[in-house]
Formats: structure tokens, C-alpha cells, sequence
């Protein structure tokens, strides 16, 4: 949660100590501090005539091994430091709860989507917008801005490591770099090697500059010269300079319980938030905004709290009791996110991983090469035809998500993008990603990156303490299924190969008791059965208060800003209007650093 211009109002009291900093202060902004909400506070408070005051729900958790110490990855899951949300079909998605938010929790993974995708947004936003710029020659400036990049040492090259001197930022914030563990077994050449082979993929330098579509080795947000620890947007943007920023204030365990309004649509205007301990214990505070409010709270908090707010969909608010402030039925609506499976091999005997990690090699293939005759198809398709298929498909597709859309016309319209990115652009449409350890000795986690499958965060209580209910929709578009089906059995091709002879002992999950050999790497439904079986959310959603013209359901515009509101922004993965080929967090400084540009260029 973001507030330009704030100041704290009196009643009733605020915490002493907070109080009596924000006395001092004329010029005070907020924001809930994750990964967004961190970066724009940092940069609005580069200016000291400024006062930000930063609320986070979680705590600050950056000397805790299980946030800092990227080798424990995943054990921060089901802790307090993850919302935990429950959704359809019993799956839990993940998202930080601490100072720095997902970028605390993340498995750190630095990569960037294709150039197409980036220029698309412009495509759905108005002619008001176009010289907003919100294409990927201004966002790569702005990732590159956030980014101090290490280049590999040579033995980190002779593992494979490699990278391009223009694709990276070298004075940013946040550290990226290769892991002094890497591994120097011979799993990941073997992979990159077997991708080759199988799919015909290159293998590219770097894949960090706008073409993903390809096998490489990345790097992590990890901090080389603090031993390889995680750089968050916490540690990144906040710890070098708290001591000295006296007018930037951090509040955690605190959760911001509503915006608060005066006026009416099309010109409400946000007036300050109101926040209390995150326990819901004590005394509610109020604080009023002189300028702006800008909401960071991530894919699932965003659209949660416009919504207890008043903005959001008549028929869901009036029924909670929640006065309408702004009729803005897609908020919270148009949910992406993607599933994955995992695939395993138990090694040899004389297999050494030889290093710790993280593990570094990816792959991400388009249509043609995820259902070319070796790789992922089952012998009956081409991906012509599938490409076809699409094609066709695709108004029918947005007629079945309409309502988890502003309606069919509108998905029609971002769909047609969508399948042009994939179609034309070679948009990669799968992830895998190589695996040391998991879930056997070797495997690949995969996961189908550019869901048709629309869902929603909608909230049941008029309380930000009841969390909302995630409705992710999974597979409700049959495509995202066939790619996931492709994807598994392209990954049992690669792990297959010759590449791995002299490392694998043979595929254990989901074995071949499960998804028996049919000729052609297994059949549809023997994969289908399994997939839908034990698929688990891959925690990347977006979408929720996207960023497009209103007639295609967009509910923030290129300025960020809501709509029908005069000084209320949002700003984080929820703006993002249609999925990418990438991890998302470098894409997410991106927009971070462009919103504090904008913001602070007083459009
Ligand atoms: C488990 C996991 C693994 C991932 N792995 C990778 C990876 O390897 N590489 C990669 O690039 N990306 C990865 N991602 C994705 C990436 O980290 C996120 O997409 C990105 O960090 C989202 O940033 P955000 O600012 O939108 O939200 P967040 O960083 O989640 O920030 C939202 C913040 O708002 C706070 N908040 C919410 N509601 C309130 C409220 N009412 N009051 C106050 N505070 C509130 C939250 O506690 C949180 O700190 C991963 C994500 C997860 C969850």
C-alpha cells in the first residue's frame, strides 16, 4: 500500500513511535512492502522532502535462514511467512507475508519474457495511453535499473554459465548472479544437450534480452558478495539505506483494512487507509492522503482490498454490505496462473551432482517445438495442427470464460493476442525446468505458461481478515491441458534420451506403472489422469486489476490508475493483463520502476 502526501490522522491514537516520526512529516507516502510495494517506496524516498511509511502484514523476516538462505527454498510454505490460499480443487498458492513479500520466498530465479510480449500490453490499453510507453524497450530499461548483475567466474563457464554484457544492469539494487554451488555434474549439459535433441531448441547464451524461446543456463537473486544469500526487494532496496532514509518508515505486522474515499465516480478520490495489527487485535488507525494511494499488495491482496473497499463488482460488494464506491466488475477477476507437474529419474550409482545448486537449466519451448513429432506431440498431432486449432478455438474459449472476464467480446479480443503471441511470435508456451534432487535424484518441473483459463479472487467478507476465495479455473480450457500433457511427455522424451544414459537408472514418477509406454511417450489420457492427479499451483498469478482499456475489463489504466478514481494506483503482478514466458519477479521490478517514474512525474 502505497499514499502519497499522507499524514497520519489522530484518531484514534497510532502506534507512539510511529506517531512521532510521522509528526516530523508533511510529505508521507504508504505501500504494503513487497516486492513492488519495496521498490517504489525506495524510489519515491529518494527524494528527502518525501516521508514514506511503509505497512506490511508479515513481519520482517530478513535474518530468518528460511527467507534469507535460498538453499532452503520451500521451507517457508505453510509457515507464517506464506499467505497460504486455498483454492479450487484443494490446490494451496503461495505468496510471501513478509517484509519484501514473494521476493522473500521465491526460488529466485532471474529470467525475463519474449519482446513480443512485453509490446503486447500496449496493444490492450487505449490511444490514450500510447505514449506511456509500456512495451519492452521501456521495461527492459527499467529491469535492467533494478539489476546488478555478476558475471560468472570461470569455473561458473566451464558448469555451463554464460551471459550477454547488454542484457543485464550492473548498478541496480538487486544482486543477480550464478551460485558458487552450481553444479558440475554432468545432469545439466546432459539436459540442455537432450532438449537439443529431442525438440531441436537452441541453446542460448542468455535468455535475459527478449527471446526466451530457447535452452539455457540462468542465474539467481542471489548476493555474491554476502554469500550467496537472497537479495529481496527487503535487503535490495530497503537495508542500504534504513539507517540513513530518516524519511522512510516501515510498519510490519500490520495490515491495511480498507482505502478510504470522499466523492464520487467517475472522480472518487482516496483520502488515506485505514490499517490495524495484523493479528486483528487493538485499535483500528486511520491515515489520511493528501495526493495518491497506491495498493501493492500482490495478484490475491490487490484485488482484496479494492474490493472490501468498494471497488469491485455491485452484485459481490452490495450482497457483503460494502458501499460501492466504483463499479468495477473485473476487479479480481481475469486470475491467471499456471500448474505444474514433476517428472523423475532415480541416477546411478556413479552419479555425482557435484555442487549444491540451485539448480540453473531451463527450457522454454514454443507451440512447433513442444508438439514437434519427437518432443511433446502424441504422434497424431502436428503443431500445425494445433496452431489451427487455436485458432478456431479461441472465440469459443472466451465465450466459455466470459464470466471471469468483462464478457466474451473482451476476452475475445485479448485471447486473439494472446494466440497471435503464440502463433506468430513463438511466445514459449512451456516451462521445464531441470531439476537436481527433485523429485527423485534428476527431474523437470514443468508447467504450461500462457493459460487460456481465466479465474478470480473474490472476497466472501466484508473483513480483509477472511481471506478471499481463489478460484483458478484450472483447465477449464482444454488447451492448457494438452500443453500440460505435451510438456510431460516432451519431458519424459528428454530425461529419456541418449544424453542421459550414463546418468539415469530409469523414470520412477510417475513411472511407467502409472502412464505405461504407448509408442508414442505415453498416451493422452493415461497422462491426463496423472496430471490432474497431483498437479500443484506454480504461485505466479497475475491479472486482477489489470492494466487495459476499461471495454476489455481492464481496471487500472497506463497511468496505473484506477479507474473512475482521481489519485488511487496499483502497482504489482495484478496490472500484469495477460501471462509470460518468464519467472516473473525481474518483470515486476520492471513495472515497479516505472510506476515510481511515473509516479513521481506527477501524471
Ligand atoms: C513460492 C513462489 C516461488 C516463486 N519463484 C519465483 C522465481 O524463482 N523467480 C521469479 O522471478 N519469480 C518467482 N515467483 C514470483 C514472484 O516472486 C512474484 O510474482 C512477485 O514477487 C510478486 O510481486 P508483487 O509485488 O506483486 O507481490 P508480493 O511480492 O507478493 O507483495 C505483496 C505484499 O503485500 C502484502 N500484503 C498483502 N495484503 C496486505 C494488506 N492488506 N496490508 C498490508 N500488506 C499486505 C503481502 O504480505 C506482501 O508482502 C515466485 C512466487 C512464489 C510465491
Amino acid at each position: 500500500m502505497h499514499q502519497e502526501s499522507y499524514a497520519l490522522s489522530e484518531t484514534p491514537a497510532s502506534p507512539s513511535s510511529t506517531r512521532i516520526k510521522l509528526a516530523r512529516s508533511t510529505q508521507t507516502r504508504v505501500r504494503c512492502g513487497g516486492t513492488a510495494g519495496t521498490t517504489i517506496a525506495a524510489r519515491l524516498s529518494e527524494d528527502p522532502s518525501k516521508t514514506v511509511f511503509l505497512v506490511e502484514a508479515g513481519n520482517d523476516d530478513r535474518t530468518n535462514p528460511d527467507v534469507f538462505d535460498v538453499y532452503k527454498y520451500s521451507a517457508a510454505f505453510g509457515t507464517s511467512l506464506d499467505w497460504a490460499w486455498s483454492t479450487d480443487l484443494d490446490r494451496t498458492m503461495h505468496g510471501g507475508r513478509t517484509l519484501g513479500g514473494s521476493s522473500s520466498i521465491n526460488g529466485a530465479h532471474w529470467t525475463r519474457a519474449m519482446k513480443a510480449q512485453y509490446d503486447a500490453f500496449s496493444q490492450l490499453l487505449g490511444e490514450e495511453d500510447s505514449d506511456m510507453n509500456w512495451n519492452f524497450d521501456s521495461l527492459f530499461s527499467y529491469m535492467k535499473k533494478a539489476e546488478t548483475f555478476t558475471p560468472p567466474d570461470q569455473d561458473q563457464r566451464t558448469k555451463g554459465a554464460n551471459y550477454n554484457p547488454d542484457f543485464h544492469g550492473f548498478s541496480g539494487p538487486v544482486h543477480a548472479a550464478y551460485p558458487r554451488g552450481m553444479y558440475g555434474g554432468p545432469q545439466q549439459p546432459a539436459f540442455a544437450n537432450a532438449v537439443q535433441n529431442v525438440t531441436g531448441i537452441a541453446l542460448c547464451q542468455d535468455l535475459n534480452g527478449g527471446d526466451a524461446n530457447c535452452v539455457s543456463f540462468t542465474p539467481h537473486t542471489i548476493n555474491p558478495s554476502d554469500n550467496d544469500t537472497r537479495s529481496s526487494s527487503a535487503t535490495a532496496y530497503l537495508s542500504p539505506v534504513e539507517d540513513e532514509r530518516t524519511n522512510w518508515i516501515t510498519l510490519v505486522n500490520h495490515q491495511v483494512t480498507g482505502v478510504l474515499f470522499a466523492g464520487s465516480a467517475p472522480s472518487v478520490r482516496a483520502t488515506g487507509v485505514e490499517f490495524k495489527k495484523s493479528d486483528n487485535t487493538g485499535e483500528s488507525f486511520n491515515a489520511s492522503a493528501r495526493q495518491e494511494v497506491i495498493v501493492s499488495a500482490g495478484a490475491i491482496g490487490t484485488p482484496q482490498l479494492l474490493q472490501v473497499s468498494g471497488i469491485g463488482d455491485p452484485a459481490v460488494l452490495e450482497s457483503l454490505g460494502i458501499n460501492l464506491k466504483v463499479n468495477l466488475s473485473t476487479v479480481g477477476r481475469n486470475l491467471q496462473e499456471q500448474a505444474m507437474n514433476n517428472l523423475g529419474h532415480s541416477a546411478r550409482p556413479s552419479f555425482s551432482p557435484d555442487g549444491i545448486g540451485p539448480a540453473n537449466c531451463i527450457a522454454f519451448p514454443s507451440l512447433k517445438e513442444l508438439f514437434s513429432e519427437n518432443g511433446g506431440s502424441n504422434g497424431s498431432v502436428t503443431a500445425d495442427d494445433i496452431a489451427d486449432y487455436i485458432m478456431a478455438m479461441y472465440p469459443s474459449w472466451a465465450e466459455s470464460q466470459a464470466v471471469n472476464g468483462l464478457n466474451s467480446e473482451a476476452l475475445t479480443t485479448i485471447f486473439g493476442i494472446q494466440v497471435g503471441l503464440i502463433v506468430n511470435d513463438d511466445a514459449p508456451v512451456m516451462e521445464l525446468f531441470f531439476d537436481t534432487g527433485f523429485p527423485d535424484d534428476i527431474g523437470i518441473d514443468m508447467w504450461h505458461l500462457l493459460p487460456f483459463s481465466r479465474g478470480n479472487v473474490t472476497i466472501s467478507d466484508s473483513s480483509v481478515f477472511t481471506k478471499p476465495e481463489v478460484n483458478v479455473n484450472w483447465f477449464s480450457v482444454d488447451f492448457d491441458l494438452a500443453v500440460q500433457i505435451a510438456g510431460a511427455r516432451l519431458s519424459r522424451r528428454v530425461l529419456n534420451n541418449t544424453a542421459f544414459d550414463t546418468i539415469s537408472s530409469g523414470e520412477t514418477i510417475p513411472g511407467t506403472g502409472t502412464v505405461p509406454e504407448d509408442g508414442h511417450g505415453g498416451s493422452d489420457d493415461s497422462w491426463q489422469a496423472w496430471i490432474q492427479d497431483v498437479f500443484s499451483a506454480v504461485s505466479h498469478p497475475i491479472g486482477t486489476a489489470a492494466m487495459m482499456r476499461r471495454e476489455l475489463g481492464g481496471v487500472v489504466d497506463g497511468k496505473l490508475r484506477v479507474y473512475d478514481t482521481a489519485n488511487l494506483r496499483v502497482a504489482d503482478a495484478s496490472v500484469l493483463p495477460i501471462h509470460l514466458s518468464a519467472h516473473l519477479q525481474s518483470t515486476i521490478y520492471g513495472v515497479a520502476e516505472k510506476a515510481a517514474d511515473i509516479i513521481k512525474s506527477g501524471i
